[in-house]
């Protein structure tokens, strides 16, 4: 599912009364959507208050009140600002309101089992002051339950940040698509349960727009998923090569137990000799082979069925690390490049840089401290992730993820995906490392590396679902188990149709 930036949505309402509907008549059916899921959220008969503003948003809002108080609801309405000032297609649903507009306060809310907030949506221009200021401080301080209509007022939907202050809903009803403001923190976490209504916009619009960022899901990958088929073995599915530290063992232990669950047909592990042991004690069906620095991991690239090759996970933020990296970079293999690999280049990033370029098959997996380590010139940057994230695929001439809640995933070409589906108990020591060996095993098995790091933040979130709280990074590679049958099937179930 695409996700539309405002300015994006604008261009899709414009493009659709160009093609002779209204936006009066897209109005009526948004405020229909806001009705709809106000009578869900609603007792029948209760009181619905209706926040709304000058602009459109707010023009959903007296739709909706007419439609609740039709219904036989008890509703009120409040207005922040000047009526006389509301937009035309507002103040034509503004005229089908029958009942008083009053000033908003803090007595008027009372007894509202619902506030229907329709004070910003995607006219949000600056931040949030005065008289609106407190309207929104009023919704949060009420007991009564929020519908936020488009987004919660006072988040942009662009960016999903904050702009001054912001409604907590606890549902948000939006129209034709998402925007990315509903996926990325802190925007999502106040939008509550995010609902999608189809007001009549076709999506044939969505090719003039173009369009490039999505939600991570699996119709935005799935055609080019790695499914065995029932001629493959194990050489035709792809050989993964994974760099092990000699301190923090545990890390690349858990990538290459995971870039075997994701389907690879073989998975190597480099290990400096004094810590062999270690390795293969704890790896069965991992091929362990002892990797004495830079000399040996020169010597395990000169197999090139070694498709796949990921540097980082415990490796140590040095120039040993930096020099593996460097390698597996000027192998033309598919490289993932996570955690130390990351921060060994804190210091010279361009050169990191033009060797992806030359690369072409890169992917980066930093959290926003690596992040801000190797791309210093978005640090501190008022971009929002998506922004921060395209720039730096860009700059870096790689596919970057960018973990989080909301990890997004930005390819150099300017596509992105936004993961919504991580639950919190993923944020465990561990986890990254599992991330890493994820797209290794996808790369291994020749998905292209944008889809690859997309389809395996989708997997890790869906696997971590799987576990529940309590999850520990080790249970995590086993749990792929179910997320793989679900992909098989859905995979199968496309070919027969
Ligand atoms: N354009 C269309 O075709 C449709 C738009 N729809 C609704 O229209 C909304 C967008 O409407 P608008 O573009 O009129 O924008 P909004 O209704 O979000 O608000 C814009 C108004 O608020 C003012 N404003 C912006 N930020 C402010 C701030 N911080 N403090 C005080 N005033 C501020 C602007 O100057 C403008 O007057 C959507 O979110 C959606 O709810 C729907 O009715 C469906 C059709
Ligand atoms: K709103």
């Amino acid at each position: 599912m695409e996700l539309l930036t405002t300015e994006e949505m604008n261009r899709a309402d414009a493009l659709t009364a160009a093609s002779g509907r209204p936006v009066g008549e897209l109005m009526l059916a948004a405020g229909q959507a806001v009705r709809d899921s106000a009578v869900d959220m609603l007792p029948d008969g209760a009181c619905v208050y209706v926040l709304c503003g000058t602009g459109n948003n707010g023009g959903d809002g007296f739709v909706a009140a007419r439609l609740l108080q039709e219904s036989g609801y008890r509703v009120r309405v409040g207005i922040v600002g000047d009526r006389g000032s509301m937009r035309p297609d507002a103040a034509a649903a503004a005229a089908l309101w029958h009942g008083p507009v009053e000033r908003v306060s803090a007595d008027r809310l009372e007894g509202a089992s619902l506030i229907v907030d329709a004070l910003f949506g995607a006219g949000l221009a600056r931040d949030v002051q005065g008289a609106a200021l407190e309207a929104v401080r009023l919704v949060n301080r009420s007991t009564a339950r929020v519908l936020a209509v488009d987004v919660p007022s006072g988040v942009d939907g662009t960016t999903g940040e904050v702009r001054g202050e912001a409604v907590q809903a606890d549902a948000t009803i939006t129209f034709f698509r998402l925007k990315p403001g509903h996926v990325l923190l802190p925007g999502r976490e106040l939008c509550g349960r995010v609902r999608l209504a189809q007001i009549g916009i076709e999506p044939g619009v969505l090719d003039a727009i173009g369009s490039r960022a999505w939600l991570n899901r699996p119709s935005l990958w799935g055609s080019c998923f790695p499914v065995p088929g029932a001629g493959g073995h194990k050489y035709s599915r792809g050989h993964a090569l994974i760099a092990g530290g000699s301190t923090m063992t545990g890390a690349a232990r858990l990538a290459a137990r995971a870039a075997l669950r994701t389907g690879a047909g073989l998975v190597t592990l480099g290990a400096p000799p004094a810590v062999l042991p270690i390795y293969q004690a704890a790896l069965e069906a991992v091929i362990v082979l002892p990797m004495d620095g830079r000399g040996g991991f020169a010597d395990l690239l000169l197999d090139d069925r070694r498709n796949a090759v990921l540097v980082g996970p415990g490796a140590g933020a040095d120039f040993a690390t930096r020099e593996l990296a460097w390698l597996a970079l000027e192998s033309s293999r598919s490289v993932v490049l996570d955690a130390d690999a990351l921060t060994s280049f804190a210091d010279e990033p361009e050169h990191l840089f033009s060797r992806n370029k030359q690369n072409g098959n890169v992917v980066l997996t930093p959290h926003e401290g690596e992040f801000n380590r190797v791309f210093r010139g978005l640090r501190g940057s008022s971009r929002s992730k998506l922004e921060r994230a395209r720039a730096a695929a860009e700059a870096s001439g790689s596919v970057v993820l960018l973990k989080g809640a909301d990890t997004v995933i930005a390819a150099p070409d300017g596509r992105a995906a936004i993961s919504d589906n991580a639950p919190p108990w993923l944020a465990t020591a561990g986890s990254g490392d599992v991330l890493a060996g994820i797209i290794t095993g996808l790369l291994a098995q020749g998905m292209p590396a944008f889809e690859a790091a997309a389809a395996a933040a989708w997997m890790h979130g869906e696997a971590a679902r799987e576990i529940g709280p309590g999850l520990i990074a080790e249970d995590l590679p086993d749990a792929l188990r179910p997320v793989l049958a679900r992909l098989y099937g859905a995979a199968a179930r496309a070919q027969s149709t």
